[in-house]
């Protein structure tokens, strides 16, 4: 089971008490189709995904963005219970959506870059980052665990 110090709690909150996931969750999703762009290929029921413009103009991008970070936020409620709070969503993206679990990772460092822009170097500092990107590893561990 993952440990967490009192500090780590302690950032997490602070970190997800500071940002607002209607920004930081579309933000997220479209860096992620931007930069990596073989992710599209999992969105094509969204419409026009073609070029950077079209998919931050996308309000189905967006809309997935807040879904994404209200998934996200049931881990920072449950940090003791990732694993089995994401079965459900981990079975959902290997046996329906087959997204290969390397991606979470991807999406993991998008959301990350967002946060660190939006929160500046003062606030987003190494000790926070070092906590942060821990809760994103074990989401990403929760979230692969179901493929097989
Ligand atoms: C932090 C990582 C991620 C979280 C927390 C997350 C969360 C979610 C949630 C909550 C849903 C809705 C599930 C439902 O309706 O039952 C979803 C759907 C989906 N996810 Fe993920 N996801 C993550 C990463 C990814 C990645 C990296 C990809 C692909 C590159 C992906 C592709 C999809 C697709 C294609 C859908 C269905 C979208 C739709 O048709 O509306 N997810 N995800």
């Amino acid at each position: 089971m993952v440990q967490w110090t009192a500090a780590e709690r302690k950032a997490i909150a602070s970190v997800w008490g500071s940002i607002s996931a209607d920004e930081i969750g579309p933000q997220s999703v479209a860096r992620l189709l931007i930069v990596f762009p073989w992710t599209r290929r999992y969105f094509s029921s969204f419409g026009n995904l073609a070029d950077s413009a079209a998919i931050l103009g996308n309000p189905k991008v967006a809309n997935h963005g807040k879904t994404v970070m209200k998934a996200l936020d049931k881990a920072v409620q449950n940090l003791d219970n990732i694993k089995k709070t994401y079965t459900a969503l981990s079975v959902t993206h290997s046996e329906k959506l087959h997204v290969d679990p390397d991606n979470f990772k991807l999406l993991s460092e998008c959301i990350t870059v967002c946060i660190a822009a939006k929160l500046g170097p003062t606030v987003f500092d190494a000790y926070t980052h070092e906590a942060f990107y821990k809760f994103m590893c074990v989401v990403v561990s929760a979230l692969s665990k179901q493929y097989h």
